[in-house]
């Protein structure tokens, strides 16, 4: 078995579902920004292009269950209440390997006078190249905060369109069906978002392909050409071009000298 994942303050994953998720930290340990560390981070030990995922919606709409399905094809049915955890792996997009984080948020409360957005959840936002958006198609009050939700993205990235995928989750969940999923869908369009109706319980397919879809649109967004290899290459300085009026000196002074040997011979 490989090292166990830090156990971060506060709630988290119940065990099994820890013991399956060995690239774990929280916010709280996740390097400052600019240091050595969060250089490591952004770039993993192979130098790979990074898509950074935050993953948020309302309190028990199964934010983790769907992280954790991601990561690992699992469904463990039980966690305790999130407290924010950071989660990596590698995805291929297009023959290349890409290193992602998803960022696992605290449940937003909804009160009579609006969000509870903590600057936990802000600091999430702003971090992330894409975001995903989770509603319960058993709870309407969860798909209502999808616009409020949208809209703080928008305010968080001004002048970025960030790309978003609206997941309507526990699709198997028919039975207590609060909201038809097909509101999901026209909601999304409206937001201009992508939209996937899954079941984390009972497939894993759907799962993959939102997360799939973002990293796919975050990497058209960031030509290769940007990675840190590259900008390298093109530091290299280039060698200097002749100096023509130098090369002409020197050329006269050898010819003289040759004329002043012979004149001597
Ligand atoms: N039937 C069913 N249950 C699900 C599904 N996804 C999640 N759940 C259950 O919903 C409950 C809440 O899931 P969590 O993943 O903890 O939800 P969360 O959004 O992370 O909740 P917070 O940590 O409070 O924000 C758990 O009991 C899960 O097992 C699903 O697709 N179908």
């Amino acid at each position: 078995m490989g090292p166990r994942a830090p156990v971060p303050h506060g709630a988290a994953p119940t065990g099994a579902a820890m013991r399956l998720i060995q690239n774990m930290c929280t916010i709280a340990e996740y390097p400052a920004p600019g240091s050595a560390a969060a250089a490591d981070y952004c770039l993993g030990a192979a130098g790979r292009r990074l898509v950074k995922i935050a993953v948020v919606g309302a309190s028990g709409v199964g934010k983790t269950a769907l992280v954790v399905r991601f990561l690992t094809k699992r469904f463990i049915g039980d966690y305790e209440r999130n407290a924010g955890n950071l989660y990596t792996r590698q995805v291929q997009i297009e023959g290349e390997t890409l290193a992602i984080q998803v960022q696992d948020t605290p449940g937003i409360q909804v009160h009579e006078n609006g969000l509870s957005c903590n600057e936990q959840l802000n600091r999430c936002i702003r971090w992330a190249d894409a975001v995903v958006i989770v509603f319960s198609i058993t709870d309407y009050k969860s798909y209502e905060l999808i616009g409020q939700l949208h809209q703080l993205v928008q305010q968080l990235h001004l002048g970025t369109r960030l790309p978003v995928v609206v997941v309507a989750n526990k699709a198997d969940l028919l039975h207590i069906k609060q909201v038809d999923p097909q509101l999901g869908l026209q909601l999304a369009n409206v937001l201009g978002c992508s939209f996937y109706e899954v079941s984390v319980s009972e497939n894993y397919n759907d799962v993959y392909n939102a997360f799939h879809i973002l990293c796919k649109e975050v990497s058209h967004k960031q030509p290769p050409s940007s990675t840190p290899e590259k900008r390298r290459t093109s530091l290299i300085p280039r060698p200097k071009s002749p100096n023509m009026q130098d090369l002409k000196r020197r050329f006269k002074q050898a010819l003289s000298a040759k004329v002043r040997t012979v004149t001597s011979v």
